[in-house]
């Protein structure tokens, strides 16, 4: 199976909350809250995809200094294997706006076991609560 590598951020405000962002109908899992990031593109490092991947879908600007490795996920789901290194981001420039018509919420780190989030996410989130 192919694995398919994902960053992906937990972006922290001032007051401690974590922005999920909603799959918009006709993606895969639809419908479901995820942490920002999306895919790694050929020739591109992990945290420059997620640079880029921040710009595109919520119109902010970070940096590599700004983005430290939290955790990771391991999944395997049907027709692919989710390999997803997750990092921590406090700082950015600009307000994180939906681009691309998702659905955007600022959580507290308890609340998060509330949303419906993909299943790669769900060994996570004890961890985030612990240590956000
Ligand atoms: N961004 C993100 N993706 C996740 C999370 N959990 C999880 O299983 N995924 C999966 C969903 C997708 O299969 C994949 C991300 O791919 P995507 O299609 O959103 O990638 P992308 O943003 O580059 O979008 P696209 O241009 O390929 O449409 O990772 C998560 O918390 N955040
Ligand atoms: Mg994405």
């Amino acid at each position: 199976m192919k694995t398919v590598l994902v960053s992906a951020v937990v972006l922290v405000d001032t007051d401690g909350r974590i922005l999920l962002a909603q799959r918009p109908e006709g993606k895969s899992m639809a419908g479901m809250w995820e942490f920002p990031g999306g895919k790694v593109e050929a020739g591109e490092t992990p945290e420059g995809a997620l640079i880029r991947e921040l710009q595109e879908e919520l119109g902010i600007d970070t940096w590599e200094s700004c983005l430290a490795p939290l955790t990771f996920a391991s999944h395997s789901y049907s027709d692919f294997h989710l390999l997803m290194p997750v990092y921590i981001c406090r700082k950015w420039n600009g307000i994180p706006t939906s681009n691309e018509g998702q659905a955007l919420r600022w959580v507290h780190s308890e609340n998060l076991r509330d949303f419906n989030m993909p299943p790669a996410d769900l060994p996570l989130l004890p961890m985030i609560r612990d240590w956000v």
